[in-house]
């Protein structure tokens, strides 16, 4: 008989539009002969994410009702007590969190609870960077710099937008709130897995210095009252020339304020779902796979972004639906 050995859990952070769903899809992809339990918690009414990552043989856990860091923690330990009534089904569990989540209440999770922290152990926090936009950012995202100042692994990722010097200083701004991380640089989060992955890298007592109410259950944190999410629906097909145009618009006119955007859609005409994003004015679009048979054929849109006219966009959204006028 093997001795109990508690479950891994990598936690994968980092702000709006950094690369952390491109981190699980690269870990899940990955032959390595793991299997891993998902779970993907994010910010806006209609869930998108769950959609964006690649199939998985034990699926994927979604938390779309709340922040997770606030109101749904309660369903990540009844979560994880369920994946625990599982056992030799998988060997470790990647959690993905929002943008705007504070990783300290999901780490705390697996100390406070004690449960949860009788079957797991917390393995390490990696925060993914944006390094394009980091600095730009870094000033008014209190949860940005939570994410970093609680890694214990850092990706700056997108290198490929940035030379060497503005990544040197996009490093020594990270430094200057997390001394001991490691740190690596990437492109589309390529690394070696065992960079992330199996490290054992948290450290309970780094984490105690830098908040020293970490065990505290009451400790509070608060998010930019600003920031809002909302979601645009239609089951009307799109006609891709008039969306196209009209997305690249409301990039280059609210990419400032957009912080991010991501959607599923049908075009007309059309077997395949195109997938779109963009981090404020950085856009990107391309089919993703056949719509299956048993799928509603639904075009699906989610904005988080400072003070964004919703009724404005939710206009020109509607009016890219085929067989309508132009706006
Ligand atoms: N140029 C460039 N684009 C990247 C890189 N990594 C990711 N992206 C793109 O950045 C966008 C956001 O990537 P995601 O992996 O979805 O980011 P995320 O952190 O999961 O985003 P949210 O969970 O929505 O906050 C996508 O359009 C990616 O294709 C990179 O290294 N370089």
């Amino acid at each position: 008989m093997t001795a109990f050995q508690p479950m891994p859990v990598t936690v994968l952070t980092g702000y709006l539009g950094a690369g952390k769903t491109t981190l699980l899809n690269r870990i899940l992809s990955e032959e390595h002969g793991r299997k891993y339990a998902v779970i993907v918690n994010e910010f806006g009414e209609v869930g998108i994410d769950n959609d964006l990552v690649v199939e998985t043989d034990e699926g994927v856990f979604e938390m779309n009702n709340g922040c997770i860091c606030c109101t749904v923690r309660g369903d990540l330990i009844r979560i994880i007590e369920g994946l625990m009534r599982r056992p030799g089904r998988f060997d470790g569990i990647l959690i993905e969190t929002t943008g705007l989540a504070d990783p300290a209440p999901v780490a705390q999770t697996f100390f406070v609870d004690q449960d949860v922290r009788a079957k797991t152990r917390l393995d390490s926090i990696v925060t993914v960077v944006d390094a394009h936009h980091l600095l730009g950012e870094i000033d008014h995202a209190h949860e940005a710099q939570e994410q970093l100042a609680f890694a214990d692994t850092i990706l700056i990722n997108k290198a490929d937008l940035c030379d060497t010097e503005a990544l040197d200083k996009v490093e020594a701004r990270i430094r200057r709130i997390n001394p001991t991380a490691t740190i690596h640089r990437t492109t589309r989060c390529a690394l070696p897995l065992e960079a992330v992955i199996g490290r054992g890298a948290f450290d309970l007592d780094r984490i105690l210095e830098v908040e020293p109410d970490f065990l505290d259950e009451t400790h509070e944190h608060e998010h930019d009252d600003h920031v809002a999410s909302f979601s645009l629906v239609t089951d009307t097909p799109l006609d891709p020339a008039k969306f196209l145009p009209w997305i690249e618009q409301i990039t280059r006119a609210f990419g400032l304020d957009m912080l991010r955007m991501k959607g599923i859609l049908a075009f007309e005409n059309d077997d395949d779902r195109f997938v779109v994003q963009a981090v404020h004015m950085l856009l990107e679009g391309d089919h993703q796979r056949p719509w299956r048979e048993d799928e509603k054929r639904v075009s699906r849109l989610v904005f988080i972004g400072r003070d964004l006219p919703r009724d404005v966009i939710e206009d020109g959204f509607l009016r890219c639906r085929a067989g309508r006028a132009a706006a």
